[in-house]
């Protein structure tokens, strides 16, 4: 997996707020808006295009435009969909597929309870959005799945990372023949004995939609 740290002062800037136990609610979940767009520039870097040729009022211009089919944009819910927006926001013509996945706090096993997604995946771009890639069990389970589908290009971006986590997709993505690029906002130090990133930002579902039983 290519593993790419965005390296911007902006990016540092809202990460560091957004990391902030005081920041409250509606201000998280702006600046992982805004961080998503940030991020968008690079994790659509490898975006297919086709080229074009179109004609200005002076002369005729080579140029570009996204391929078909369009790219897949995945965000797991429930934390990954205050990703969307900010992704959208740069690629508005991508279409929207939903994995439903949550972590058993106990086990940290992740389990998907719900898909709604295109059945043929072939020569499809998908980009999987999720704000935490913390053991990496639910990112391999969500990659996994979309190359089943047929997907042949998954960039995943990540508001944290844990090399840990990191490590886990690597292994369980080996063999998986088709490339997996990384793009994520901060990659910190570790995992604490709960399998939560360390210093990271506590749980990003909570902090963007509050807390459910
Ligand atoms: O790398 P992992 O160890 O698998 O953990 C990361 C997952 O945990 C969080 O989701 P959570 O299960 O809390 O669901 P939520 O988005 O509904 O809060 C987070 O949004 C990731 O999906
Ligand atoms: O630190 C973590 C780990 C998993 N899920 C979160 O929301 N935060
Ligand atoms: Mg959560």
């Amino acid at each position: 997996m290519h593993v790419h740290v965005a390296d911007h002062p902006l990016i540092s800037h809202k990460l560091t707020v957004l990391r902030d136990e005081r920041t409250d609610s509606p201000t998280f979940r702006r600046l992982a808006d805004e961080l998503v767009t940030l991020l968008a520039y690079e994790a659509t870097r490898d975006v297919r295009v086709d080229p074009v040729t179109v004609q200005t009022p002076v002369a005729e211009a080579r140029g570009v435009r996204l391929s078909t089919p369009q790219p897949l944009v995945v965000p797991i819910l429930r934390a990954g969909l205050g990703m969307l927006e900010g992704m959208q926001r740069l690629l508005p013509t991508a279409e929207v597929g939903f994995l439903g996945m949550v972590r058993n706090e106990e086990t940290l096993e992740a389990t998907t309870y719900a898909e709604r997604l295109p059945d043929d995946l072939a020569r499809r771009q998908c980009y999987v959005l999720d704000p935490m890639l913390a053991t990496g069990g639910t990112l391999s389970a969500a990659i996994e799945f979309l190359v089943q589908r047929g997907a042949d290009h998954i960039t995943a971006v990540t508001l944290l990372a844990a090399p840990e986590g990191i490590a886990r997709v690597e292994a369980d993505l080996a063999d998986i023949g088709v490339p997996v690029t990384l793009v994520t906002a901060g990659l910190d130090e570790r995992l604490n004995d709960k399998g939560y990133i360390v210093p990271g930002l506590g749980d990003a579902g909570d902090r963007l939609y509050g807390v459910v039983g």
